[in-house]
């Protein structure tokens, strides 16, 4: 079975974790809502939690997401159970014409400019999302450059992810979310990588994807992905490597899962672009993190929901000591 056979048949085996020639969804259904958002100034208790997570292709943006899943115990739920989803940009690129359907199959259309994607869509879906609504996304076939017919429904969530390359760039996109994330990864590895996902996963050929990669992807990376990393609440080096930055994401993430929002001013201003407020989601990140550590025990929350804990890779952390978390 050749290699890109053997990625549709993981997808087709229901294995949405491992990036095929399709872009995978993670759907989540709302359940009980333990969380207590009251105190949120004004937003309402069921809106979920919009996290975008930036960076340059093959970065490892869908890999943290994974990481973030995993960790925060929704990977194994049942999907009727899940109450984090993550869905990707991609799904968000607009119809071709057949003129632009031509130059795609010939590596040479530029996918990585901002006019490929359909923002007034993305940006609909995403108020609806904020809304609570039920909403249907299309999965993308880098094979085709087109959506494919599988549709998946999305159902209300806690939290929910949005990974893409150009996230940030759209700013009524941009300031839907209330948190920030680019993932950091430098270009030589990101080709690395990039090489043989797009040789085995989408269809191409060598000479297409290094074609494409120096007339558009890498172009366009610096000229319109990377200046939005001054955006981002936290950024992200090594992307999937860096066990505190994730540690850090999914302990905030569990504590809006669980209990309730930060200040109001994130929720409100979704960080917006001054650099005191963006700053200063880091650092309650950091703090809250530190001071978790400190206190080594658990903090409330609901019987059925254990924190995940630390990553075993931090020297003396609470998961070394037992007192906080599970194995993993
Ligand atoms: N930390 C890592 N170490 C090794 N390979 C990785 C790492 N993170 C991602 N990859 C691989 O690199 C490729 C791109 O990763 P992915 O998460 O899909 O990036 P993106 O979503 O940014 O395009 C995938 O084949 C993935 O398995
Ligand atoms: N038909 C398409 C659509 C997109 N691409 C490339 O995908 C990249 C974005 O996905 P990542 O997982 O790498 O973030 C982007 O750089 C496009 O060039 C494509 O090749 N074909």
């Amino acid at each position: 079975m050749s290699a890109l056979g053997k990625a549709r048949r993981i997808f087709h085996g229901g294995y949405l974790l491992t990036k095929s020639a399709f872009r995978p969804i993670f759907t989540s259904k709302m359940t009980d809502k333990t969380g207590d958002y009251s105190d949120t100034n004004g937003l309402e208790s069921k809106t979920p939690f919009l996290i975008g997570v930036a960076g340059g292709t093959a970065s490892g943006k869908s890999t943290v997401c994974q990481r973030i899943m995993e960790k925060l115990g929704q990977q194994h739920k049942d999907h009727a159970e899940r109450r984090v989803v993550c869905i990707s940009q991609d799904s968000f690129y607009r119809s071709l014409n057949p003129a632009e359907r031509l130059r795609a199959e010939r590596g040479q259309f530029n996918f990585d400019h901002p006019d490929a994607f359909d923002d007034k869509k993305l940006l609909a879906v995403l108020k609806d999302i904020l809304a609570g609504k039920k909403v249907d996304i299309q999965e993308y076939d880098y094979v085709n450059n087109s959506n494919s017919s599988l549709t998946h429904t999305i159902y209300p969530a806690d939290v929910v992810l949005i990974e893409g390359i150009l996230v940030f760039y759209f700013p009524e996109v941009r300031d839907l979310f209330h948190m920030k994330l680019f993932v950091d990864t430098d270009s030589d590895t990101r080709l690395a990588r990039r090489v043989p996902r797009d040789i085995m996963e989408r269809g191409r050929d060598l000479e297409q994807v290094l074609n494409q990669y120096m007339n558009f992807v890498k172009p366009a990376f610096e000229e319109f992905c990377l200046p939005t990393k001054k955006f981002a609440d936290v950024i992200i080096p090594r992307g999937a490597d860096n066990l505190v930055a994730i540690d850090l994401i999914v302990h905030h993430t569990w504590d809006i899962m669980y209990k309730k929002r930060p200040g109001a001013r994130l929720v409100n201003g979704c960080g917006g672009e001054d650099e005191a407020t963006n700053g200063r989601l880091a650092i309650d990140l950091i703090v809250q993190h530190i001071s978790e550590y400190l206190k080594r025990a658990p903090r409330e929350a609901p019987a059925a929901a254990e924190y995940p804990g630390f990553s075993s890779s931090v020297p003396g952390s609470p998961q070394r000591s037992g007192k906080i978390g599970r194995p993993h």
